[in-house]
This record gives C-alpha cells, sequence and structure tokens, in this order.
C-alpha cells in the first residue's frame, strides 16, 4: 500500500480521501533534518505553507511521486528540484481564492477604521473614541497589483463599494481588465495615484521587492499598503521606515518574507499604522475544505496512475487535452524510443512533425512523449512526464516541433526524425482505428507494421536472396520470426525490412547479419 506524509495541518476531509488509497501518517512540525530522514519511505507528501520542501529533501525523496500543496502559492517546493526528480508538483489554484480575496479586503477595511486597536483598546477597559477616526473607501482609488483569480474578485467587490479601480499585471490583456471593470495602468502611474494598494502577484525574481524604498518614496503619504499575497515582494524595512516617518499612512500585512515572523521585526512596534495578521488568507473552514479535497483528490489520482487536474511542473498536461491525446502519446513514446535506438545513443537533435488531424492539436504534450520515449533506453522508470523536458535539455538534445496538417494518408500521424551516433533517422507512426499503434515508415521508406517487443530493422538492395539469407540466419540461431516486411519505393532499389522477432537477438547475430550480401545497415530494437 503507498504511503503519504501531511507535513501541515490539512482538513479532515482531505485525509479521508487519501486513506482510502494509502496509508496516511500525519506528522505537523517536523524539523526539516527529520524529514530528510523519513522522506524515503514515502509515496506522496502533502503540504501548505508551513513545510519548505527543499532540494535536500527532494534529493532524499527516493520514492516520492507527487507533492501535494494544499492552496496557491508552489514558492515554498523547489519545483525546478521536482522536476528533475520526476516528481509532480500540484496545487489547488482556486480553492481559497474567495478566502484570500475576503481576507485582502478586510485588512483595507479594517485597516481604515483602526479595528484592531479599537478592539484591543475597549478589552483593556477603555473608551476612546478620539483615537480612532478612520476613513472611508467610498470613491478612493484601490491600485490592485497582479489581476489574476484574488485580484480580480477584490475588484468586484472594491467596485461595489464605490471604489475606483486601477490595476498592474503585464500579463492580463486590455480586454480583461474592461471586463473587470479596471484601468489597466502602468506600475509607476498605480503607485503615485491609488489610496489604496493592494498585491496579489506570486513572489518571483522579477517581484522580489518590488515595493521598496524607492515606491515608497512615490506613494501619496495618506496611501496605505496591503499584501495578502507573498512575503518579500515588499522590502519589510524599507516599509518600517516609510511608516515610521509617515511617507505612506498605513499597511496590512497577513505575509512576510520569513515566517513566522521574527519576535524582534521593526513590524511589530509601528502601533496602528500597521495590521499584521499570521498568513490567515486561506484560514477559511470553506477554503480548508476546497483545498484539501482538491489536493487529496490529485494525490489518490496520480497514485492510482491517474493524471493530476492541476500539476504545476507537467507541461500541457490538462485532463481534457490528455483524454483526446491519450492513444497519441503512447505512439509518440514507442516511436520516441523506436526512433533512439535507430538514432543510437548520444541523440543530440529530434524533429517532431505533427501531421494531419494532429497538426491541429497542442503539440507540447507530444513533444515531451517523444522524449520520454526517446531517453527511455537511457533512464529507463527515471524518465517520466515530469521531466521528460529537462533531462532532454540537460543532455543537449535541440528539439524543433513541426506541423503539417496537408499529411492526410491517415487521420493524423507523428513522424519522428533523430540524429545520434548511428547517424539520422526517422520514422513515422499512426493510429489503426482509436488506438492501435503502426509504423508507417522507416527511413521514409513505407512499411504497416505494428510495433512488437523484439523487432529487426535492415537497410538493404532490394535483390533476390536476402530475405531467404535472413530468415536462415535467424533459424541457424534459433530466432523465430513472428512477420516480416519489406518497404521500399522502387524495384530493385533501396529498401527497408522489418522483422518482428519472438526472441530477442543473441549477442554478435547483428554483425553476421550486417555481412550478408547486399545489406547496407541492421539494428535491433527492443520496445
Ligand atoms: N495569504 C494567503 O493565505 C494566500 C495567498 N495567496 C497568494 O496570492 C497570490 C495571488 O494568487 P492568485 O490570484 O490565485 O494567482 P493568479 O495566478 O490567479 O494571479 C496572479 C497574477 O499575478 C500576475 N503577475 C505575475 N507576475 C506579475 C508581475 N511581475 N507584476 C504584476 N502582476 C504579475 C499574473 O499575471 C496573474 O494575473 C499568490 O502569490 C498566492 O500564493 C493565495 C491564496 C492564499
Ligand atoms: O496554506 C495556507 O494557509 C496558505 C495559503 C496560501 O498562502 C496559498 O494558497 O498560497
Amino acid at each position: 500500500m503507498s504511503k503519504v506524509l501531511v507535513s501541515d495541518s490539512i482538513d479532515q476531509v482531505g485525509i479521508d480521501i487519501l486513506s482510502q488509497v494509502a496509508q496516511v501518517d500525519v506528522k505537523i512540525g517536523l524539523p526539516p533534518e527529520e524529514l530528510v530522514r523519513i522522506i524515503p519511505e514515502y509515496d506522496a507528501l502533502m503540504i501548505r505553507s508551513g513545510t519548505h520542501v527543499t532540494q535536500e529533501i527532494i534529493e532524499a525523496a527516493n520514492n516520492l511521486k507527487i507533492i501535494g500543496r494544499a492552496g496557491v502559492g508552489v514558492d515554498n517546493v523547489d519545483i525546478p528540484a521536482a522536476t528533475r526528480k520526476g516528481i509532480v508538483v500540484v496545487n489547488s489554484p482556486q480553492g481559497n481564492t474567495i478566502a484570500a480575496a475576503e481576507h485582502a479586503l478586510t485588512m483595507m477595511l479594517s485597516m481604515s477604521r483602526y479595528v484592531p486597536d479599537a478592539n484591543q483598546s475597549v478589552k483593556t477597559g477603555q473608551w476612546d473614541r478620539k483615537s480612532f477616526v478612520g476613513v472611508e473607501v467610498y470613491k478612493k482609488t484601490l491600485g490592485i497589483v497582479g489581476l489574476g483569480k484574488i485580484g480580480s474578485h477584490v475588484a468586484a467587490v472594491a467596485k461595489a463599494m464605490g471604489m475606483k479601480l486601477l490595476a498592474y499585471d503585464p500579463f492580463i490583456s486590455q480586454e480583461r481588465a474592461d471586463q473587470i471593470g479596471c484601468r489597466l495602468v502602468d506600475l509607476d502611474l498605480l503607485i503615485q495615484e491609488s489610496d489604496y494598494i493592494t498585491l496579489h502577484i506570486p513572489k518571483t525574481k522579477e517581484t522580489y521587492h518590488l515595493f521598496n524604498a524607492e515606491v515608497f518614496a512615490k506613494m501619496k503619504p495618506t496611501a496605505r499598503l496591503i499584501n495578502c499575497a507573498r512575503g518579500g515582494v515588499i522590502d519589510e524595512t524599507a516599509l518600517a521606515d516609510a511608516l515610521r516617518t509617515g511617507q505612506i499612512a498605513g499597511a496590512a500585512l497577513d505575509v512576510f518574507e520569513n515566517e513566522p515572523l521574527e519576535a524582534d521585526s521593526s513590524l511589530r512596534e509601528l502601533g496602528s499604522k500597521i495590521v499584521l495578521t499570521p498568513h490567515l488568507g486561506a484560514s477559511t473552514e470553506e477554503a480548508q475544505v476546497n483545498v484539501a479535497i482538491d489536493v487529496a483528490e490529485q494525490i489518490r489520482d496520480v497514485l492510482l496512475g491517474l493524471p493530476a487536474r492541476s500539476a504545476v511542473n507537467i507541461p500541457g498536461l490538462y485532463p481534457d487535452v490528455l483524454e483526446k491525446l491519450k492513444p497519441y502519446l503512447q505512439l509518440a513514446e514507442t516511436l520516441g524510443n523506436l526512433v533512439g535506438q535507430l538514432a543510437g545513443g548520444r541523440v543530440d537533435f529530434l524533429d517532431v512533425r505533427l501531421q494531419g488531424e494532429l497538426a491541429g492539436t497542442s503539440s507540447q504534450a507530444v513533444v515531451v512523449a517523444s522524449l520520454k520515449g526517446l531517453l527511455s533506453q537511457a533512464l529507463r522508470e527515471r524518465v517520466n512526464y515530469v521531466n521528460a523536458g529537462i533531462e532532454a535539455k540537460e543532455r543537449g538534445i535541440r528539439v524543433i516541433e513541426t506541423r503539417d496538417a496537408s499529411v492526410t494518408d491517415y487521420t493524423g500521424s507523428l513522424h519522428l526524425e533523430a540524429k545520434g551516433s548511428l547517424g539520422t533517422h526517422s520514422v513515422t507512426g499512426a493510429l489503426l482505428g482509436d488506438h492501435e499503434i503502426r509504423i508507417t515508415s522507416v527511413d521514409d521508406f513505407p512499411i504497416n507494421v505494428p510495433p512488437t517487443r523484439y523487432m529487426l530493422f535492415t537497410l538493404h538492395r532490394d535483390v533476390p536472396g536476402i530475405i531467404g539469407n535472413i530468415g536462415s540466419l535467424l533459424g541457424r540461431f534459433n530466432v523465430n520470426i513472428a512477420s516480416m516486411q519489406v518497404g521500399r519505393k522502387i524495384v530493385r532499389g533501396e529498401a527497408v525490412m522489418v522483422l518482428s522477432l519472438d526472441d530477442p537477438l543473441p549477442e554478435g547475430i547483428l554483425a553476421e547479419i550486417i555481412k550478408v550480401s547486399g545489406i547496407r545497415d541492421a539494428y535491433t530494437v527492443t520496445l
């Protein structure tokens, strides 16, 4: 039975789903060295934002197939390391959208009306109304940085509260911003014109310390900043200075560069100018149920050999695409494996040509499947859909994708050409019916054979006697021929012979085959 480690607090509904297919161990708050020690036992790891899945943990995770992040941000997982190791990383892209958006709005309103401080003063026996005169958000300008799922929901609610909306998001179209009712502007203008700025961006190289001393100097002195996205997108030292010196009026933060926030952080000493929460954006009952179900189902599916619907490191393999392409992916893997063996080791170039109806589909998954097949001889079960692309890149394999919808011999076909240590070779394949694979050409010689486990390919001159000679040679070595086919372009010209064999070819027989008069070259393939 598979084993799943849950290392952050997850709603019970998620544990129940996982328990249908696996032994589930819940161990919260493990020190990193303990995680490194026990991770080899596990097939899956389920986390929230508390566990940092570092390269060291991933390198030790020799049985891990999937890391499930019950939430959106995957910046606490070393994705490149997981990808290299062939571990799928999944998240829940929408399960906590509403919770995070509502938290940002809560922060904006409670900061504007000094709710946390007023609450504290009443609870400590005071009745002070003068110190807590707030400001309204009505008719104020809200600048939204990152107009994705959370940013868009914040926009919809803020609009209903009568706020004017500006947005900065270099990856969002004007049309989408118009639909949401936001004016799309550049970051400088947003910074200068906004009364409130709310951040809904991921933490990346580009967004690290995006809000810094220079930015605070350009903001209105009455402006307030909200961050319920990720710590690290704000330079916290510069923010503390800007608040202390009155460069900006207030800030409300749910996330921090280091979590938990350091006990001596200067952010804790800014009184009513700042509202702080301990990363509570996703902490609603509803969101926790949503993300637990979403991610546990994906872990369950992957452990059962099914695809995950929200994998962040498998390109283009969304379930609907996958369902349609599945037979073609099998074809691509088979042809990749075949052409890789014909071209010999050290392949440095692969042309993936999608033909007929295949030319109209998303090519990414087909390319990944071709690479998986190509690398399978070298990497065996270590190569999978997650790491095939990166493994190919690290081996210096240049991949090009081409499309030719005009090829209509079959409904859809795939042509792979590889250059390796044995020269350049090509194979084409198509599907017979829904999923029966046929190899339809080798080195541009037309054939029509199903792939079988053991195969022999020869390049030869099409003259009488060759087939008989090869047949008797194989007979002498006790190799049984299951089927044989010759492909040629002209009679008595160059030809290719494909034999499906019941047995693997014994050592040394290839050298004998090449000696047969008329044989130019011979290759054995094991699929
Ligand atoms: N505080 C909390 O508990 C929670 C925090 N989050 C965080 O909120 C953030 C947003 O989440 P979603 O809206 O679900 O993600 P999303 O992917 O739907 O939206 C992110 C948006 O940021 C934009 N973006 C990326 N780079 C940018 C840049 N350099 N400048 C401006 N915009 C940029 C993208 O185009 C995208 O539209 C994430 O960092 C996520 O981790 C999410 C849920 C809960
Ligand atoms: O798991 C949590 O509570 C944090 C959620 C979060 O930050 C996210 O989903 O990106």
